[in-house]
């Protein structure tokens, strides 16, 4: 038995050393220095899984410290010593995927199919900015001048402070840290409180990588407190934040008093538009990927499901088959597709929106109450005859709902679909290709899944504009936001 504790749940690593209850600062597993914790529960059921420490700020600032200190080493390096290193990272993830996936699954719920996903899914960022270390280019400009010569180079932009959201404990964390430490620089994570551990066993996995001490340093505590610190010091030259549009303008100010470089991943709201010539078993798997992933918790879910009103009766049932098919359960469960929300909290704002929708006409085609199996779970839901000034249309439900919306013009769902302060992904299915270009140009997003309802991959930027963020993730664009570019100007030659 890996822990005692009854949120493990019978579950036994393979590897017990993953599963660390402590800080990791400087290349050490520490407590906080009063011994103050936190608890972590199991969301399946709210039971004990353990605790990590509650740091206080010197202690903050003491990684932050660690992380300066190990900065000139570690960027001295050749990129391709760093590479090395990342792609052993890489290699440890990908042995260990089913302890870390384990671990993913009981403490944040997802299934643990999905958790395995979301470790192979991680490790190809470790494993993309191994390579993309090794591309890392500037430029020689024709100089203005006969004794000039002019020269562009690119340097690590420094200590980095990353502070990640529950829902993908592993992968926002190496979208991060991977893309930071290839460049060349050294990394504080602050994991999110309700599931710490899969941070902490991937910085276990590093230390065995070869990353030296101080590299990557992993400090749980009190948003507030690490957060103020992470913010405020000016040692940390730059915060890459994934979380909600509301915590993101918090962080973006108090950044902004040490003008430190940021990176906001934050909120979506996406639309899914299904027009009239759309195949819809296409539609039907689109909606289901996208919507129900991670139980609706992931900010490029589909928010809001515009569907055509030539379609509309024809998609809404067999929407409702393939949800009815989708089995509600624990994450450990082999066949379960529908894990329980994070917390109470999560499961009042679905019903929250459920109410208000129906109080503006909406009807409950499937679903719409909290599951038999309690807790935190919920009923897979598809509302009908969703107004369009419901309360989702601005707020994401960040849960298994999938309102549907009429429509019967281009031009009015493209306004519908652009009416949010939101931007980050969008979603439509048509096969006509005049109208695949139009409506693609005219969504105001980051992403646009056209015909495909996953479009997350470690090759592609991932990002949003207006309130959904700043800067790109992934992709050869991602290692640019860890890099400052300097301008050499040689004269008197
Ligand atoms: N665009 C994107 O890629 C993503 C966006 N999101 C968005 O985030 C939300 C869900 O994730 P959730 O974790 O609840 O988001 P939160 O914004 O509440 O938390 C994200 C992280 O920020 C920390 N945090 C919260 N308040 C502060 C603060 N004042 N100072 C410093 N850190 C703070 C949290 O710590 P603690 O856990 O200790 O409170 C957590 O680690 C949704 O809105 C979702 O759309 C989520 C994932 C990806
Ligand atoms: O936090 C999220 O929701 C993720 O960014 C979505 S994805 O990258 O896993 O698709």
């Amino acid at each position: 038995m890996t822990s005692q504790e009854p949120g493990w749940q019978e579950v036994v690593l393979q590897e017990p050393t993953l599963f660390r209850q402590h800080a990791y600062v400087d290349g050490q597993w520490i407590a906080a220095g009063d011994d103050a914790v936190i608890e972590v529960v199991n969301p399946t059921n709210a039971s004990r899984l353990g605790s990590v420490p509650r740091l206080p700020q010197s202690q903050v600032k003491e990684a932050i410290a660690a992380a300066d200190r190990a900065l000139p080493a570690w960027r001295a390096k050749t990129a391709k010593e760093r590479a090395a290193i990342l792609r052993r990272w890489y290699d440890l993830c990908m042995d260990h995927q089913e302890d870390l996936a384990l671990i993913l699954t009981l403490e944040q719920g997802k299934p643990l199919a999905e958790a395995r996903g979301e470790i192979a899914y991680g490790a190809s960022f470790i494993e993309w900015f191994a390579e993309e270390a090794k591309r890392v280019y500037g430029d020689v400009i024709p100089a203005h001048a006969a004794d000039r010569r002019i020269v562009v180079t690119k340097e690590p932009v420094g200590v980095v402070a990353a502070i990640t959201p529950w829902n993908f404990p592993n992968a926002m964390i190496t979208r991060k840290a991977a893309a930071a430490m290839g460049a060349g620089c050294t990394v504080v994570v602050k994991p999110a409180s309700s599931t710490p551990f899969s941070a902490l066993a991937l910085a276990e996995l590093a230390e065995r990588a070869g990353v030296p001490k101080g590299v990557l340093n992993v400090v749980t505590g009190s948003a507030r407190v690490v957060g103020d610190e992470l913010t405020a010091n000016p040692l940390v030259r730059k915060l890459s934040f994934t979380g909600s549009t509301e915590v993101g303008k918090v962080l973006l100010t108090a950044c902004a008093q040490t003008v430190k470089k940021v990176s906001m991943e934050l909120g979506g709201n996406a639309p899914f538009i299904i027009f009239e010539d759309a195949d819809l078993d296409q539609a039907v798997a689109g909606v289901m990927a996208s919507k129900f992933r991670n139980t609706g918790q992931t900010c490029v879910c589909a928010n809001r499901i515009f569907v055509h009103d030539e379609i509309y009766d024809d998609f809404a049932e067999r929407l409702a088959q393939a949800v009815s098919a989708q089995r509600v359960g624990r994450g450990i469960e082999e066949g379960v597709r529908l894990g329980p929300l994070i917390d109470q909290a999560a499961v009042a704002k679905v019903e929250e929106h459920i109410a208000d929708a129906l109080e503006g006409g909406a009807r409950v085609y499937l679903g719409g109450q909290r599951h038999a199996l309690g807790g935190n779970f919920f009923e897979p839901t598809i509302l009908t005859d969703v107004a369009s000034d419901a309360r989702l249309m601005n707020e994401e439900t960040f849960g298994p709902v999938a309102p549907l919306l009429r429509f019967s013009d281009e031009a009015e769902v493209i306004r519908l679909a652009n009416a949010t302060p939101y931007g980050l992904a969008s979603y439509f299915y048509s096969r006509d290709v005049g109208r695949v270009w139009r409506v693609a140009e005219a969504l105001e997003c980051g992403i646009v899944g056209i015909n495909e309802g996953i479009i997350s991959s470690e090759l592609a930027p991932f990002g949003g504009v207006k309130e959904s963020g700043i800067g790109r993730e992934g992709s050869k664009y991602g290692i640019e936001d860890y890099l400052e570019i300097k301008y050499l100007c040689m004269g008197g030659l």
